[in-house]
């Protein structure tokens, strides 16, 4: 079939799929293309065509949706703490299995405020993983993880969905968003404006100090930028001060136990010329469903969820503990507020299955009050607002294609979709 063809075919298997209210395009692709295009082209038509027909409750605000928030704001508000070490000793009893935190807690208000305000003691390189990070020590030596800001909150980054480097307050909104999606997998996460030359490089270690460049300009002005040690650190790419030598980061409290790390069955090649199994076979989820346990797939799929809404395309590893799925590492989201990269969902819409309690509490935040309550809650944050409004506006429109995912799930599997355990 030529082109030319394929175009007209297209326009009229769509102007009869409008007059009949049936998805032609579906069917059409399928006739017409074969192998994976077919496939994914027809899946996001399907997707389109949920899309437009919506029922109202979710586009609409849930009157549920109240209670919900005022809890959660009671919950995070920021409290004055008198002793840290028993707030570091509250939440390191806190982590049950994946759970990081429990839904409501009077220490929470508190302990974020610990990790705001606690004075820096030590520092220096954290070579773990790929990206630029310290590890901090707070006082009574509590551990934190600590990744700098590299981009400002407007930069829109170019190319594959895991282009660039971390975007600092993406650790941040995870923590909010998982805590109103109930999914306290992520770690407990604060912004902080630090001082590179009187927190970082004063109390470094040599080997940290090593990694710091200082220049002084002719004036005699003191400039330090920090490279680090890491495996994409290098010399030409710093992190610098501003003229009081500060920078922006995030402080990310240690998950406390054991992590233990998993290949992701939907790992990107990272290659632009070979593409994944799951990539071309819409029929992938079908052999993962006898070779998984039904648990660690439900897990998974949340975390599709998670990932799609702030488009963290990069989950290539995933972390377990206690063998149920935390959310470690959400540093490379919202990096195109324009551009939703669907097959991060390919978890859901290839294997039709979804935690019960996630779909009830998916449709709370309806209607564009999710974008609003993370805002709300993250108002206290030293770096709000984490993100721009085109990245809100990214999510909501995301999470009514999870909610048009999960209707097309329902017309091939019905309530049976849903699980409970
Ligand atoms: N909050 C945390 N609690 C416990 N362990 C953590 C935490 N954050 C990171 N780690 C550990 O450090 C490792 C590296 O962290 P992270 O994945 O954030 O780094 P990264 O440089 O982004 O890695 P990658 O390049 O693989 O994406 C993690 O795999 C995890 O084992
Ligand atoms: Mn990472």
């Amino acid at each position: 079939m030529n082109k030319r063809n394929v175009i007209i075919g297209g326009i009229v298997a769509s102007l009869l799929g409008l007059v009949l209210g049936v998805n032609f395009y579906f069917m059409y692709y399928l006739s017409a293309e074969e192998g994976h295009l077919a496939s994914v082209r027809a899946l996001e038509n399907m997707i389109r065509h949920k899309m437009r027909h919506l029922k109202p409750a979710y586009l609409n605000r849930n009157p549920r949706f109240f209670m919900f928030r005022n809890k959660l704001l009671k919950n995070y508000k920021a409290a004055p703490y008198e002793n840290a070490s028993v707030l570091w000793d509250i939440a390191n009893w806190w982590p049950q299995e994946n759970e990081v935190y429990p839904m409501y807690d009077s220490s929470m208000g508190q302990l974020l405020e610990t990790l705001r305000r606690e004075p820096i003691t030590r520092v220096s390189n954290l070579a773990r993983g790929t990206q630029l990070k310290l590890l901090v020590r707070l006082s009574q030596q509590q551990k934190v993880i600590f990744k700098p800001q590299w981009y400002p909150r407007d930069e829109v980054i170019e190319g594959v969905v895991y282009s660039g480097k971390d975007r600092h307050t993406a650790e941040v909104y995870a923590f909010y968003l998982g805590a109103v999606l109930d999914l306290r997998w992520t770690p407990i996460v604060v912004g902080r404006v630090v001082n590179l030359k009187r927190e970082i490089y004063a109390n470094g270690d040599p080997e940290l100090q090593h990694t710091i460049n200082i220049e002084t300009d002719e004036d005699g002005r003191e400039r330090y930028c920090l490279y680090g040690k890491c495996h994409y650190c290098n010399e030409e790419e710093t992190v610098c001060g501003d003229e009081r030598h500060n920078i922006e980061g995030v402080l990310i409290y240690i998950v406390p136990g054991t992590l233990a790390k998993r290949r992701s069955p939907w790992q990107r090649t990272y290659k632009d010329d070979k593409r994944a199994p799951w990539e071309d076979d819409m029929t992938y989820c079908k052999s993962l469903k006898n070779k998984m346990e039904t648990i660690r797939l439900l897990d998974l799929i949340d975390v599709a969820i998670f990932d799609y809404l702030i488009q963290n395309g990069d989950r290539h590893h995933y972390e377990t503990r206690e063998e149920r799925v935390v959310l470690i590492d959400n540093g490379k989201a919202f990096g195109n507020p324009n551009k939703d990269h669907l097959d991060i969902l390919a978890p859901l819409y290839q294997c039709c299955l979804l935690r019960k309690s996630t779909w009830d509490r998916l449709q709370v935040f309806s209607g564009g009050v999710l974008t609003e309550i993370v805002d709300r809650l993250s108002k206290q944050d030293a770096l709000y607002p984490l993100i721009t409004d085109k990245h809100k506006k990214g999510i909501e429109r995301r999470l009514l294609v999870v909610y048009a995912v999960v209707e097309h799930c329902m017309d091939i599997e019905g309530e049976k979709m849903f699980k409970t355990l």
